[in-house]
């Protein structure tokens, strides 16, 4: 879809030339795609020991670097692939960094925050919250054409994870947004590289990548391959009568124009196979020219068990460490030195991009007597970390950050005292530069590709259901430790989205809590104050337009004024219902849009509403993982597979005392 601006390293030239089609494993698709088609929402199955439901191994397309593959088991259409990614929002980073010229690699693999219907909050009033999410949608490469993977936009979940967000010191160290999940959007074979949709617009804005062909382009090549094949029957012979130098020629002449159209997308659409019964075959049962690298994008299972790292021996649950949100768990006996996981890794080379600001205003400008304030960022005060930072390993000589993403790698929590597994350096050939870890970060940092690689190896054997951990470090345990020491529950602050699950809470009158001081809105939903009999008043007195909670419903800033409990609907409250004032302004993608302001204008008294009459609301930039009491640190690298090359920062470890 459009939404998604991530890349991959689609070499689109090489991809449209380089392969040809193969008549038995298209055979093999057919029976494949007369298939159920129906919807399933299973969960994915335990996979047996030694089999693997998803590999990671080098990608069919040429120069794209890794892929996903179906592993030893086809999926059906609707099945869902793996269990549920995490999203990771970043923040304002361009006005915190004070530039525009930093090297985010990370951007290249997020997606639009308004696209996760639970950051709406967030995003309304900020701009530029990107929604990094480091599992199947960074690794997944995309093949226009053949695209058989897709999102599943309602298992996307906003919540703590089983934490306490009003007490837990985990509070705002792990991502609140989570189960991101793919499903098969068509009968996948097993061994077929998986393809998701970055959209025609991410290769459009990425001229690097050439023309790569878009779906339009592949049904002109199918128009011109119709008439081609017309033409060499047009005298009602059979094709097979017709001489193949002839045949051949004149698709040698269709396949020769890219000499001189070099750069359009539909000449490199063109398949450029001389194999005649391949053109054939493409062009019946109405499968096409983006069908042409069908066979090519399907590789042996016993090659993927040879060359491929299994990416599905891990899943998805909420973690057995306290405070610690979601973790992994083996989904099948993984031996003693046994890979758990890839997980390839984004490179940072300064983290110091990751360091929010506190505000202040310059710019004082005088124009005609006006006054013009600019709020820009303090950089003599920091005062807090991107999220993202939790989910990157870095050291402490060192400037750099690498951040692994893969299927629930980021998943993985700390165990200092008895982790079962650890992390090591890929083998050189499952990285694109191996040879970085022997140069300085200046030499490479700034690259827009990753190239390293780590892999979660076990430390022991491993059982089916058991949590996987690593040891974050000496100094992580310490900063961690610390955090639990000092953290202080902060002011009566839940999140809303605990709040509007709590349905049997006795909720506070203004005068017992102010929700809004600690970062809370509360409204009302229109549909109750309908049945309560006030609506026609509200909509009689308001002037502005209605606001609206995630799903669209209409709701009114509303404050309770009093408590009371009837025997019959237990108990029940009497509210004072609002209307905010509008301002115009832009919103993140630079469209105007009506702001709410705080201030609000009294419409109406509504009497007896129930519990459920409440929506609550958090307040921009007040989620957990906004507040500065969040916890935040990088996992450490073991000092003994960090490279000496990247130590830029050479300092005594006592002059550390494990700061991030
Ligand atoms: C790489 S993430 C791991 C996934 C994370 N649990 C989640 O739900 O998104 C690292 C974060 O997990 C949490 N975490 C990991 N191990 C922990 C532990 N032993 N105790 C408490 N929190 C932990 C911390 O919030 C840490 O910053």
């Amino acid at each position: 879809s459009s939404e998604i601006s991530r890349k991959a390293d689609v070499d689109a030239h090489n991809t449209t030339k380089a392969t040809t089609t193969n008549k038995s494993k298209i055979n093999q698709s057919e029976e494949s795609a007369t298939g159920s088609g129906e919807t399933t929402t299973t969960p994915i199955a335990t996979p047996k020991r030694g089999k693997c439901d998803i590999y990671f191994a080098p990608s069919t397309i040429p120069g794209a670097g890794m892929g996903m593959f179906a592993g030893d088991r086809a999926f059906s259409k609707g099945e869902f692939l793996a269990d549920g990614d995490l999203i990771i929002p970043s923040y304002d980073m361009t006005w915190h960094v004070g530039h525009q010229n930093y090297h985010f690699l990370w951007e290249e693999y997020t997606w639009k925050a308004s696209s996760f219907e639970g950051m709406k909050e967030e995003v309304e009033h900020v701009k530029n919250v990107k929604a990094c999410s480091p599992g199947f949608g960074s690794a997944v490469n995309c093949n226009l054409p053949l695209v058989n993977v897709k999102d599943n936009f309602e298992s996307r979940t906003v919540s703590m994870s089983g934490v306490n967000g009003s007490v837990s010191p985990g509070a705002g160290a792990f991502t609140i947004y989570h189960g991101r999940r793919w499903k098969a959007k068509m009968d996948i074979p097993a061994g077929m590289e998986l393809y998701g949709n970055y959209g025609s617009g991410y290769f459009r804005s990425r001229p690097e990548y050439g023309p790569v062909p878009f779906i339009a382009n592949y049904k002109i090549v199918d128009k011109l391959l119709t008439k081609y094949r017309r033409i060499i029957t047009i005298y009602g012979f059979k094709p097979d009568l017709i001489a193949p130098d002839w045949r051949l020629g004149l698709l040698d002449l269709l396949q020769n124009m890219t000499a001189i159209w070099d750069d359009s997308r539909t000449m490199n659409a063109i398949p450029q196979t001389k194999d005649l019964s391949a053109i054939d075959w493409l062009l019946e049962n109405g499968r096409g020219s983006g069908f042409q690298h069908y066979n090519t994008s399907i590789r042996s299972v016993e090659w993927l068990r040879e060359n491929g790292r299994c990416m599905t021996n891990i899943y998805d649950g909420i973690s057995r460490i306290p405070h610690a949100g979601r973790g992994a768990f083996a989904s099948t006996f993984i031996a003693k030195g046994e890979i758990v996981a890839p997980a390839p890794l984004i490179h940072i080379p300064n983290r110091d991009v990751f360091t929010l600001y506190a505000e202040k205003i310059s710019n004082v400008e005088k124009t005609k007597g006006n006054v013009a304030k600019n709020i820009v960022p303090d950089h003599s005060r920091p005062i807090h970390q991107q999220l993202l930072l939790n989910y990157c390993f870095g050291h402490r000589e060192s400037s750099l950050l690498l951040c692994p993403y893969g299927l629930l790698t980021s998943h993985i929590n700390h165990d200092g005292k008895n982790p079962n597994t650890r992390i090591q350096w890929a083998q050189d050939e499952h990285m694109a530069y191996p040879e970085w870890r022997e140069q300085s970060i200046d030499s490479w940092g700034s690259q827009e590709k990753a190239g390293l690689s780590f892999d979660f190896v076990a430390l022991r054997d491993i059982e089916p259901h058991e949590e996987i951990t690593i040891d974050y470090g000496h100094e992580w345990s310490i900063a961690w430790q610390n955090h639990v020491k000092y953290f202080r529950k902060p002011q009566n602050y839940t999140p809303a989205f605990e709040l509007n699950e709590r349905i049997d809470m006795v909720l506070p009158t203004k005068d017992e809590l102010h929700f809004e001081s600690v970062g809370v809105r509360l409204f009302c939903h229109e549909d109750h104050l309908r049945w309560a009999g006030v609506l026609h008043i509200i909509e009689k007195n308001m002037k502005e337009a209605k606001e609206e909670d995630w799903h669209e419903n209409p709701v009114f800033p509303c404050r309770i004024i009093h408590r009371t409990k009837s025997q019959s609907s237990g108990q029940s409250y009497v509210v004072e219902i609002f209307e905010r004032a509008k301002r115009k302004s832009y919103d993140w993608d630079g469209r105007s849009k009506w702001f709410p302001m705080n201030q609000e204008v009294f419409l109406v008294v509504a009497f007896d509403l129930p519990r459920e009459v409440f929506y609550f609301a958090d307040e921009v930039y007040q989620r957990p993982h906004h507040r500065p009491w969040s916890f935040r640190h990088d996992m450490r690298i073991p000092d003994d597979i960090f490279p000496e090359a990247w130590k830029n920062r050479k300092m005594k470890r006592s002059q550390y005392k494990y700061t991030r």
